[in-house]
């Protein structure tokens, strides 16, 4: 078997990868806070670790890779807006319009990452599903000596863990003179983070040893990974601007808590725009559903991701997108009717395995082509998420609905002319390539019919 390398944040080192356990790998990355729409940049390391969690059950089988990928839907955030609505006179609870809005940011969630050709990951948990399991943390964290109680909050010691600081390089007092920390009453040194907070009366909130309240974020995700992965497992994900504070925290409190946590940290670098991180907070943002409505289909978001190493910023632009899609236009024309080989291509598998390289695989997939290994270039494509059939909609009716438009043209030239034989010729060369027409005084309609290849479309 072919081995997997990837490149581990915690050791700054490309390491062969080996499974804890071969029949179950298991991978966690810290998914959307839902309270909107995702933009593009949310949608890299969407794309980034679907296309691992692909390659993981294509080396170590489906049924023995387990991605869990949370939902948090505790935020200040997701309270604004429902407050928002109820201020704008919904008379319902906030727990309902809460409720609401999560459920509805969720949906959006997986129809726009669904339309990237995203696998669904085997478990979503919902933070608010697992607060028994933070709170028993917590009070194990407390027991320690790793957290301490103060006014309704908890908040975790940072000086009680010497490794603190190990994922992203720095020491404390570095991080204390660089990182906007809160300075609070209730905090004995201003790096402690908090892992519990009051909730107001009109907010939701939790019953807990330290008074009705909620929990911080980066608990979320350590009690989810070791209820649901355990206390050791493989690989934890998430965006580069996670990496601190956010994984650092997870790190302490899961370790203070007497577990092991991840192996392998992986983080994929930022989508920019004008060498700025993507972010709502900036508003230099357009949403997955902005450019799907544009009519940029989902798998030409997919490759123009893919065509850009995980670890090195990347920009979106119209160009990259245009140069993809007509890419994907000649693949699927190249593939069509054609069976896809029984495996993708060693070259394929091994780029992949050499830390996710995807504009190496990318390039095995044009050399196929090149070279006229059609079955290949599919099979290999579709270990990445392309050219499947669910995503090929877009390139078929794109293509016949300009032909038609040529042919309706040519008919009405006809027409006054008298001389059909460009209708004849274009209509012969359609069906030459298993092109159904049909015409009549209403207009021309083309399907994709039996033995339909789209590649003698090309030129005409
Ligand atoms: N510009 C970006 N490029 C790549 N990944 C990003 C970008 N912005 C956010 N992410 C990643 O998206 C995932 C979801 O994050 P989350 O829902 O917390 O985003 P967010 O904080 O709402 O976004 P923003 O940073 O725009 O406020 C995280 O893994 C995060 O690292
Ligand atoms: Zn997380």
């Amino acid at each position: 078997m072919m081995g997997i390398r990837l490149h581990n944040s915690a050791t700054r080192a490309k390491e062969d990868f080996v499974p804890i356990d071969a029949s179950n790998v298991r991978m966690y990355v810290c998914g959307p806070t839902v309270y909107d729409r995702a933009h593009i940049g949310n949608a890299r390391p969407v794309v980034v670790f679907d296309t691992l969690y692909r390659l993981l059950r294509h080396v170590y089988g489906e049924a023995h890779v387990t991605y869990v990928r949370n939902f948090t839907d505790v935020d200040d955030k997701i309270n604004a807006t429902a407050q928002a609505r109820k201020a704008a006179g919904d008379a319902r609870p906030l727990e309902a319009l809460i409720r609401e809005r999560t459920e509805e940011t969720i949906g959006w969630y997986h129809a726009d990452m669904d339309a990237l050709g995203a696998l669904r990951p085997k478990i979503e948990p919902r933070a608010t599903d697992y607060i028994g399991q933070m709170v028993a943390m917590i009070a194990g964290l407390i027991a320690g000596g790793h957290a301490y109680a103060k006014e309704g909050h908890v908040l975790f010691r940072v000086r009680s863990y010497a490794e603190y600081g190990r994922l992203s390089g720095r020491s404390v007092d570095d991080m204390i003179a660089g990182a906007r920390v809160e300075v609070a009453p209730f905090k004995e040194d201003p790096m402690d983070f908090v892992l519990w907070k009051p909730s107001d009366a009109d907010l939701p909130g939790w019953e807990s040893p330290w008074g009705r309240g909620r929990p911080g974020w980066h608990i979320e995700c350590s009690a989810m990974a070791h209820e649901l992965l355990g206390a050791e497992f493989d690989i934890h994900g998430g965006g580069l601007d996670l990496q601190f504070p956010h994984h650092e925290n997870e790190i302490a409190q899961s370790c203070c808590a007497g577990h092991g946590f991840a192996r392998v940290w992986m983080h994929n670098e930022m989508l920019q725009v004008e060498g700025k991180k993507m972010s709502k907070s900036l508003g230099n943002f357009f949403t997955v559903r902005d450019l799907l409505e544009k009519g940029v289909p989902g798998e030409v978001i997919r490759i123009v991701f893919l065509g850009t190493h995980y670890g090195k910023p990347m920009d979106w632009t119209a160009e990259k997108a245009a140069q993809a899609e007509a890419t994907l236009r000649k693949w699927r024309g190249l593939v069509a009717g054609i069976d896809p080989a029984p495996t993708p291509l060693p070259g394929v598998v091994a780029a992949l395995s050499d830390d996710l390289n995807t504009a190496g695989a990318l390039a095995e997939c044009h050399a196929a082509a090149g070279r006229g290994d059609y079955a290949g270039l599919l099979a290999s494509a579709r270990v990445m998420g392309l050219l499947t059939e669910e995503m090929g909609e877009w390139a078929r009716g794109v293509d016949l609905s300009g032909l038609a438009a040529k042919l309706s043209t040519l008919r009405e030239a006809a027409k006054a002319s008298k001389d059909f034989a460009p209708v004849d010729a274009l209509k012969s060369a359609l069906l030459a390539a298993g092109v159904e027409v049909r015409m009549s005084k209403d207009g021309v309609e083309l399907m994709p019919g039996a033995g339909f290849d789209a590649t003698k479309l090309e030129a005409l």
